[in-house]
């Protein structure tokens, strides 16, 4: 659910999750790196729940996402989510710092 709810922010920003790239480009792509999540109350089958993210820190690489999940306004949980600005080369993930206009953007949710 955290994830489905970083993808929606980051698409409401315009920010697409694994941009098309030029034929001789990398794509970018934002692998996690880490994510944890405390239970605070009962969740049941078919309750909806709403979801909160925002940006809670933003390093040279990575971002750390804040979630909060509410059932009307009870606090049902709490999470976070580190993903690091990558490049999906053919030998695999490597870490690229953030470009500036994605760094503005994240900003915004600061
Ligand atoms: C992602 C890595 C390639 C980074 O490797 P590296 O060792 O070079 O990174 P650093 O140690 O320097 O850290 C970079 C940056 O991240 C911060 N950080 C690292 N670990 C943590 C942590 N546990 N908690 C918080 N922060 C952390 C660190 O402080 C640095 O921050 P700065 O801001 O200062 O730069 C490498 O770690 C790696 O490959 N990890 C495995 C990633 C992975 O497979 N995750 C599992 C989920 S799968 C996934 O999410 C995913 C994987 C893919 O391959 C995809 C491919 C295509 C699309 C999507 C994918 C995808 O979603």
């Amino acid at each position: 659910m955290m994830e489905s709810a970083e993808h929606e922010m980051l698409r409401s920003m315009g920010i697409s999750v694994f941009p098309k790239s030029a034929p001789n480009e990398h794509p970018l792509s934002w692998p996690r790196v880490s994510a944890s999540c405390d239970y605070l109350s009962a969740a049941q089958f078919e309750d909806l729940l709403r979801i909160d993210v925002h940006v809670a820190q933003i390093g040279n690489s990575s971002v750390t996402y804040r979630f909060k999940f509410t059932r009307d306004e009870v606090v049902v949980a709490e999470g976070s989510l580190t993903v690091v600005c990558c490049l999906l080369t053919p030998k695999g993930l490597s870490k690229t710092p953030i470009p500036a206009e994605l760094r503005e953007l994240f900003q915004k949710h600061l």
